[in-house]
């Protein structure tokens, strides 16, 4: 070989590592940076917990104050509790907020979804004097609550854009003079920026001393490193310099190390007592089904799932990417015989509130709707939530998925995942701050058939692991995963891909993966198309691919194109593999059985009287009248006098509805249409699947459901 020819050739090599050298010190650089921010999460997350004194989630408490107690209001607290709310215990961590709020410290509270977060600042605005302010983002929010205490008989009220002159005048007045019956007052983040108005008359109030403790929820607001920034959050923070002497209690469920330093900085609380819960929703059962690629068979199989697993008309949730998919899928499910309906943004504010209300009294079965249908939903009882597309991101996925199950009972969260949908939700975040990591997160949530899914979200809220109780698909089902080393793909992929980029051309995920197809017919390729679509993601997840962005008139198209590590490919330095489930080995190993809560024949007479009863008294929630639970309670306790019931739903409850429950009750014992229990069956207790059987023994008045077919 000519010596040019051996020059040109040592070149191309030397060029061609250099390229690699590069690319593995650009991988270095990224891996340097998210190193370095984690730094700082955690340098400023112990900084928080030396400032606060308060004990991180799992730590032995650091604090000199035990916040347990006993304090001199104790009884009251618990009286309140019982009495007024209908509660017969604390739940983790309720108690301790409390005392430290009614000990007049500032508190910040990362509790899960559904935890019990609004008890924590309005029963301390029972007990002590005067006006305790609620900043809250959401109208629907608000609505809820002031509805839920005037029930209980608490004069709670709203002032925002929709209150009309006269409440504003007597809530004005109940400010400035101490006038009238007020204990609690709503307000949105933008009454506190906009109204100059406002602000005086609650100076007045603190002047006074009648400024009892402002509460602020869904506090992760205040963070642009949240899921959910609000703007009007950020001016929060006048609030503790106007107010020094008053207690504030910022409440969030969602929030990274970093929101919380970021939030505590923010609302000016940095030495604030704070209580970590554990995200863990234990009675939450996760699932990622394959999404089939033809649309009406997706709905086919949501729509068999609630059919089957929910005939009972128990009410649940389906989110959808768009809000032409919500429309076509609750149109889709109503021809299907489920009552669904569509809730979106684009819908006026009267439409949108009419189906919240008749879904909230189980008029509807099911709602569907856009991540519109957002913060504040708690309707307690609600049995399942369905993602019809993945959620950009693992925090919004943990608050859609966590609607479900708030009053404790079993419910399930299942999300269908097909490749396809990456480029959808990847197009509508790559600007926002770390918007395509956050929704690569999820990604790999969605593709593992081995890891917990539950272990996804101990991680991303950095929290110690957690047994999950065979509550997940990974776990529950003992599928036999097998790994495929597609690594000769992944070469004929990036491959490809150079040379599109030399004839300065772009391919989406789905062009390319019909380019490889085509390609690999010749080759009698052996991998599915939904395979080849779970490489080319997890080439991306692994850096071997990226994407890329371009605008047109209309949208914003993904392209993929070589990532930082294609060459480690290419040189044969890194081998790839797809994990995938023999799906007939899976059938018999994994039919683990589902549990499924099912109203016993008392609870579900108990289900209609509150549903009267809720009616008769202008308008309130069925499960302000009874909750899921303490419905459970009545029916497996079986009080028969008015002292019993007052122990599982307090007085005011029992005042209220006593008689008409006892009367329910009498009829119902002893008559022959009573439902024996149905104890655990017999191999039910030797079955392989230990947890099913422990699971069972928890519950009462549970039906098994052979779950074969429902493998995920
Ligand atoms: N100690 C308790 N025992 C039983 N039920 C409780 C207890 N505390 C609260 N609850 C009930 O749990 C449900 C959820 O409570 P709440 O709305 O305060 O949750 P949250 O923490 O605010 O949730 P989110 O983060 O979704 O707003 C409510 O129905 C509430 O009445
Ligand atoms: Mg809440």
């Amino acid at each position: 070989m000519e010596t040019e020819e051996l020059v040109m050739e040592e070149l191309l090599s030397v060029e061609a590592e250099i390229q690699d050298v590069q690319d593995q010190i650009k991988t270095l650089f990224d891996r340097q940076e998210k190193l370095e921010e984690r730094q700082s999460e955690l340098r400023a997350l112990l900084e928080a917990c030396k400032a606060s004194g308060s004990p991180v989630q799992g730590s032995p408490s650091t604090t000199s104050e035990n916040w347990s107690g006993p304090f001199q209001w104790d009884s009251e607290a618990d009286d309140v509790r019982l009495n007024v709310f209908g509660i017969p215990s604390y739940r983790a961590n309720q108690r301790e907020i409390i005392n430290a709020v009614m000990s007049g410290k500032d508190v910040l509270v990362i509790m899960a979804a559904g935890g019990g977060k609004s008890l924590c600042y309005q029963l301390p605005a029972i007990l002590r004097d005067g006006v305790a302010l609620v900043v809250s983002p959401l109208l629907s929010l608000i609505q809820d609550q002031v509805m839920g205490l005037t029930a209980l008989g608490i004069p709670a009220f709203m002032l925002t854009s929709t209150t009309n002159k006269e409440v504003e005048k007597f809530i004005y007045k109940a400010l400035e003079k101490g006038e009238g019956e007020l204990k609690v007052l709503y307000v949105t983040p933008e009454k506190i920026s906009k109204s100059k108005r406002f602000m005086s008359k609650l100076e007045k109030c603190n002047h006074q001393g009648r400024l009892s403790l402002i509460a602020i929820d869904e506090a992760h607001c205040c963070s642009q490193w949240g899921h959910d920034f609000r703007p009007d959050y950020k001016s929060l923070g006048i609030l503790k310099t106007q107010f020094p002497g008053v207690p504030i209690v910022a409440l969030t469920a969602t929030a990274t190390g970093k929101v919380q330093y970021d939030l505590m900085e923010m609302l000016r609380i940095p030495k604030c007592v704070k209580f970590v819960s554990t995200v863990n929703r234990p009675n939450l059962f996760y699932k990622v089904r394959e999404k089939p690629s033809v649309g009406k068979e997706v709905i086919d199989e949501i729509a068999e799932f609630i059919l089957e697993s929910y005939s009972n008309h128990e009410s649940g949730i389906v989110y959808c990417f768009s809000r032409k998919e919500c429309e076509q899928v609750s149109a889709e499910l109503r021809t299907r015989g489920i009552s669904a309906d569509y809730y979106h943004a684009d819908m006026d504010p009267g439409a949108r509130e009419k189906v919240h209300t008749r879904w909230s009294k189980n008029k509807l079965q099911v709602i569907v709707g856009t991540v519109a249908f957002g913060m504040g939903i708690n309707k307690p009882d609600v049995r399942f939530v369905i993602h019809h597309s993945l959620s950009k991101s693992m925090e919004t996925y943990y608050q859609e998925s966590g609607r479900a199950g708030r009053d404790g009972l079993p419910s399930e969260c299942v999300l269908f995942f097909r490749p396809a949908d990456v480029p959808r939700q990847s197009s509508m975040v790559f600007y926002e701050n770390s918007g395509l990591q956050n929704l690569y997160d999820i990604v790999r949530y969605c593709q593992t058939k081995r890891q917990c899914r539950r272990a996804a979200f101990f991680k991303h809220f950095s929290e110690a692991l957690q047994d999950c109780n065979g509550m997940c698909d990974n776990c529950a089902f003992s599928n036999e995963i097998i790994e495929l080393d597609v690594s000769n793909y992944a070469v004929a992929i990036v491959s490809l891909l150079k040379d599109v980029l030399e004839n300065d051309q772009r391919l989406t995920m789905l062009q390319l993966v019909d380019k490889m197809k085509s390609k690999h017919k010749q080759l009698g390729s052996t991998l599915k198309k939904e395979q080849l679509e779970q490489l080319v993601v997890q080439l991306l997840l692994d850096r071997v691919l990226k994407e890329e962005f371009q605008h047109t008139a209309y949208a914003t198209n993904a392209y993929v194109t070589v990532g930082p590590l294609a060459n480690q490919v290419l040189q044969g330095k890194k081998a790839v593999k797809i994990e995938t489930c023999n799906k007939e080995k899976s059938k018999t190993a994994g039919d683990v059985k589902t549990v499924k809560h099912r109203l016993s024949g008392l609870e579900s007479k108990l289900d209609e009287l509150r549903k009267e009863l809720s009616s008769n008294h202008g308008g309130i929630f069925p499960h302000s009248v009874l909750s899921s639970q303490q419905m459970s309670m009545i029916s497996t306790e079986k009080p028969n006098s008015m002292e019993e019931l007052e122990k599982i739903i307090g007085k005011l409850k029992a005042e209220k509805y006593g008689d008409r429950i006892l009367e329910e009750i009498g009829k119902f014992v002893g008559s022959e249409d009573e439902l024996p229990e149905i104890e655990a069956s017999k191999e039910e207790e030797g079955s392989s699947d230990k947890r099913a059987s422990k699971r069972l023994k928890t519950r009462k008045n549970v039906v098994l459901i052979d779950s074969g077919d429902e493998e995920p």
